[in-house]
């Protein structure tokens, strides 16, 4: 079985639940309130550009250039394609009271920018996976199982589309490759990384659905 599978298998729990969280099945169905997509949106595009960097530092740390060059068109990707979804929603979603991340996307993009500043490169790979294939999976679930006339439909679009399904292969071919070159202690680091980023998209969703604040 390829690592990415073992992975995916391992982290099933989480993925199980996030498709049944009241955020999935009312972007689904299209009934989430316009209220929680505008706080997701802007929480989504300040998330995005923490991710960019923390895909081009982890991209740093690639020892052959085509890796590096594919962990940098990742980061163009999400500051240009899914920003461009974002800047689309943003001009027209009511705006935010809350200024900055909240505290789970605060916690979310630390995460990934100290794992990709501090840790190998192995890790920071590892964790930067569930923030592409949750979304792919996440997507694909939404397009099969959605309403007709979903309000929410360019959103699905993007993440259940051909251009994000090809960076997501991309993406666990590069995974897989890292794994077969490490060792056991290094594969179970990436285990770890991979479990917490899969935990912080989770929260993330939670979040958006409670309009999470500061609590102070
Ligand atoms: C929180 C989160 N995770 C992942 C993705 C998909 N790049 C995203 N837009 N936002």
């Amino acid at each position: 079985m390829k690592f990415t599978e073992s992975l995916w298998q391992e982290n099933a729990d989480i993925y199980e639940k996030i498709l049944k969280h009241p955020f999935i099945l009312e972007l689904a169905s299209g009934s989430l309130s316009i209220d929680r997509f505008s706080f997701y949106i802007y929480q989504d595009s300040l998330y995005l550009n923490e991710f960019a960097t923390a895909l081009a530092v982890t991209g740093t740390k690639a020892p052959v250039s085509k890796d590096k060059l594919t962990f940098l068109s990742f980061a163009q990707n999400a500051l240009l394609v899914e920003g461009l979804l974002h800047e689309n929603y943003m001009d027209s979603l009511p705006k935010q009271d809350q200024k900055g991340a909240s505290p789970s996307a605060l916690a979310y993009t630390q995460y990934l920018l100290a794992t990709s500043s501090l840790k190998p490169y192995a890790v920071s790979a590892a964790a930067l996976l569930p923030c592409f294939w949750i979304y792919k999976r996440v997507g694909d679930h939404i397009l099969a199982h959605q309403a007709a006339n979903n309000p929410y439909q360019n959103w699905i679009n993007t993440y259940a589309g051909e251009e994000f399904a090809q960076s997501v292969s991309q993406m666990l071919a590069l995974v897989d490759g890292i794994a077969a070159q490490s060792t056991v202690a290094e594969r179970d680091s990436m285990r770890q990384a991979y479990r917490k980023a899969t935990q912080y998209e989770y929260m993330f969703w939670d979040s958006a659905y409670h309009l999470e604040k500061w609590p102070v």
